[in-house]
């Protein structure tokens, strides 16, 4: 059953739920449509670009931030999905004000709908055109998770490009939302993509910081990832932010969301931030050590599967099988994060990081 934009309109101002809309066409909307709401005299331009993508701009207000902020590219990784689909139902029930532009996107419908992390490819692993590059999956693979990574750049791109035409002096972000397969010695991390050699940003960390993120994970090398896209491709200020472990939907205690919701409040309505001044013993700091992907049918993890991210190892320790390759820790100290000894034949299974300096 298809509903018509009018429909949907119509049920996205009577109850705001633009999650439901979307976990209900998981496929397609099919069809953009946009309107105008009005909360306490402020007008909001509210665009619907696809199912899982809404933007909210104000009319007559100048603003000088294009924000955007993901969830769901991996679908199983729910709380950061219901902190936005809150955001987005204030939003279009009139009771959060906008001072600036926001991009919503929820990455991957269909995925949130069978509560697993993807339907056929890690749509993380899909971003900077890895969409359409082999990747081991075969020449010309096409499948669902393909065509929504470059949709989704596409749509960024636009966002960000209709910002840069309103105003010159114009600052971009995009906090792409997750959350972490296992436990993790620090529950809230992100990872901070390579910037080819630009400075890492303070204020950026002060950002983090008051989302309850003291833990940064600084990238040296570029990656597919959504966040490294943005980063990369349109200088934004860019993050994977990882808030705590995988829950069904409805089972996040959202009381440990307390800080990263009111941090992004405040980021879209203009209130001021209130960061503290960047000051290095309030974080830990890490840079990524050993990238370590599967290349072998037989990858093992020489750990158990309840060991937390960030759990270190004495230098000299074999951590995984590579079919007959040792992988060794090469320093004191390197820590172990995301291990997965599933991934597709090529792709990333485990980080190291090792305790940095900024
Ligand atoms: O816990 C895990 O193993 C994965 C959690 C997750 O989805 N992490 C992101 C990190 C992306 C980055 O390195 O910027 C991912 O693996 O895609
Ligand atoms: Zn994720």
């Amino acid at each position: 059953m298809e509903l018509l934009p009018e429909q949907l309109q119509k049920e996205l101002i009577l109850n705001g739920d633009f999650l439901a809309l979307t976990r209900q066409f998981p496929e397609k909307f099919g069809t953009s449509f946009s309107f105008q709401i009005t909360n306490n005299q402020q007008k909001i331009n509210v665009k619907v670009l696809e199912t899982g993508l809404i933007c909210f701009e104000p009319v007559e207000q100048i603003t000088c931030r294009d924000i955007v902020l993901s969830s769901g590219v991996h679908g199983n990784e729910t709380a950061p999905i219901e902190i936005c689909a809150d955001l987005i139902k204030q939003l279009l029930l009139g009771k959060l004000y906008l001072a600036e532009r926001v991009l919503f996107i929820f990455g991957n419908p269909v995925s949130m709908n069978i509560a697993k992390r993807f339907v056929e490819e890690n749509m993380n692993r899909l971003f900077s055109g890895g969409h359409s590059q082999d990747q081991g999956q075969g020449a010309g693979l096409i499948n669902k998770e393909r065509i929504r990574a470059k949709l989704l750049e596409d749509t960024v791109r636009s966002f960000y490009l209709e910002g840069s035409k309103l105003s010159t002096a114009r600052t971009r972000c995009h906090y792409d939302l997750h959350t972490a397969i296992r436990g993790s010695k620090n529950d809230k991390f992100a990872v901070y993509p390579f910037r080819h050699g630009k400075p890492w940003k303070k204020e950026q960390l002060s950002f983090m910081q008051a989302c309850g993120v003291d833990t940064i994970l600084l990238s040296h090398s570029p990656t597919t990832t959504f966040s490294y896209f943005s980063s990369n491709e349109f200088d934004a200020d860019a993050f994977t932010v990882e808030l705590g472990k995988v829950m069904p939907f409805g089972e996040n205690d959202m009381t440990k969301f307390t800080q990263v919701k009111a941090t992004l409040t405040a980021l879209i309505s203009g209130e001021h931030l209130q960061l503290k001044p960047f000051d290095e013993a309030d974080f830990h700091i890490y840079e990524i050590h050993q990238i370590i992907n599967r290349t072998q049918e037989n990858f093992q993890l020489n750990f158990a599967d309840d060991v937390e991210n960030f759990t270190d190892f004495p230098k000299g320790s074999v951590i995984a099988m590579d079919g007959e390759k040792e992988v060794i820790t090469q320093v004191e100290g390197e820590a172990i994060i995301f291990p997965n000894a599933n991934v597709a034949i090529g792709q990333r299974a485990l980080l190291t990081v090792i305790p940095a300096k900024i």
